[in-house]
């Protein structure tokens, strides 16, 4: 789990290891030649990762990203979810609102999953950071790593996690960064033009305006939840208007076996809210019914989920969503997520009302920054983040208590 400053300096240098080896720049290739690096773990794997790939006998995949056979399920089905045109509530037409709020109160009530039509992001905008994400991951690692997340941090660019975890390791490369209303300083674009260069200016313009569709989005959304939840309307926007959101870029490189692995692992999101977009490859599933089902990719669409920390907010009555992203042969796969969450000192506890109606608290008062630490120190998010992040801040409250 946790990975010492070592390891990221490791990281850096094995980048330049990588850069000697005649084969595709894809950044499999570089995660791979990363693993060496993982000195405690090199007795487990005997060799097959001090090779890179094609050399290896058994199999293509790196043992480090093989994840368990209890996992690997593969989704025959596809996700029937209900669509959700955002349209008439935009144009103030109560009836088409109340349609959507019922539509919208289901899918969270049952697995917190739904997609939304006419949420009003620009196209344009959306092929713009298409195209600004391809140009930054197609840049050789060195430039890549200038960018490079640091421990405990979650901006910044990250090849497999590979300095955070040794084992079960996502096959994706991201870039994060973080994005709240600071007055006129854009923050986006700072962080694009300070880590990579004015080279990288227009990529900030355009993702510092890409955050700000998502966040207009997702408090739309948060007005939707409120109303189907019978609280005031406007609580859970206010509640997030001064929020400290996260924008990630997920990059998956084609995987020659693709059984073994995962874009990204099952998980919930431990965030509030999440707004995706997928690329036309697909790759993203839900466990719905108890069966994986893969989400066919929607141009139009953007995909929603609700995330642990608004499960907490509606008091347990709406689900944060299980889904992954799996990984294919011959294909790269990429994702936009804005993953809402709030100013991180916020106290998370649902509104008074909704409490009184249930008769009780579903989980203690945190912030979200005690959450995002127990996911950058302690544990790695998975589907049970919020009951194991329940218990060990309560024991961490009760041994503070002593
Ligand atoms: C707060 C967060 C932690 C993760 C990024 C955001 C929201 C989703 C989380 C994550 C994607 C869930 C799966 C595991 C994870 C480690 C990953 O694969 O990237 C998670 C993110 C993270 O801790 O960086
Ligand atoms: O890439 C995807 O479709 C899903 C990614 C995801 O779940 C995440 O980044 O939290
Ligand atoms: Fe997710």
């Amino acid at each position: 789990m946790g990975r010492s400053k070592i390891a990221a300096i490791d990281l850096f240098s094995c980048s330049v290891l990588y850069l000697s080896i005649p084969m595709d720049s894809s950044v499999s290739t570089l995660l791979v030649s990363q693993l060496p690096l993982e000195r405690e773990d090199q007795k487990d794997h005997g060799d097959s990762f001090l090779h890179p790939p094609f050399m290896q006998k058994e199999s293509s995949v790196p043992k480090n990203f093989i994840w368990p056979k209890g996992d690997l399920v593969v989704a025959h089905d596809e996700l029937r979810e209900p669509i959700v045109d955002l349209g008439g509530f935009f144009r103030g037409d109560l009836v088409a609102t109340q349609h959507v709020v019922l539509l919208i109160r289901a899918a969270c009530l049952n697995r917190g999953f739904f997609q939304v039509t006419n949420h009003g992001v620009d196209p344009r905008l959306v092929k713009m950071a298409y195209h600004h994400m391809d140009n930054f991951f197609k840049l050789p690692a060195s430039m890549k790593l200038r960018a490079k997340r640091t421990p405990g941090n979650m901006w910044g660019y990250s090849g497999a996690h590979a300095d955070r975890f040794s084992s079960k390791l996502p096959w994706k490369e991201t870039l994060s960064f973080g994005f709240h209303d600071s007055g006129s300083k854009p923050v986006v674009e700072d962080f694009f033009k300070s880590n990579l260069g004015m080279d990288f200016e227009q990529t900030g313009v355009v993702y510092q305006k890409y955050c700000e569709a998502m966040k207009d989005v997702a408090l739309a959304i948060m007005e939707l939840l409120a109303i189907s939840l019978g609280v005031h309307p406007l609580h859970y926007k206010h509640f997030f208007q001064d929020g400290s959101s996260i924008m990630r870029c997920n990059y998956y490189p084609p995987c020659k076996e693709p059984g073994l692995a995962f874009g990204t692992g099952p998980h919930c999101d431990p965030t509030s809210l999440t707004i995706l977009h997928q690329d036309q490859v697909g790759g993203l599933e839900v466990f719905a019914n108890n069966k994986w089902r893969n989400v066919r990719p929607r141009p139009d669409a953007l995909v929603v989920n609700i995330g642990d920390t608004f499960m907490a907010l509606s008091n347990g009555r709406y689900k944060s969503c299980l889904h992954r992203a799996v990984v294919n042969r011959y294909k790269e796969r990429r994702s936009l997520a804005f993953f809402l969450c709030p100013r991180e000192d916020k106290l998370v506890r649902p509104p008074e009302d909704l409490v009184c109606r249930d008769g009780t608290s579903a989980y203690p008062v945190f912030t979200w920054s005690d959450l995002l630490y127990f996911t950058q120190y302690h544990y790695r998010a998975d589907d049970a983040t919020l009951p194991n992040f329940t218990k060990w801040l309560l024991s961490s409250k009760s041994a503070s208590d002593l």
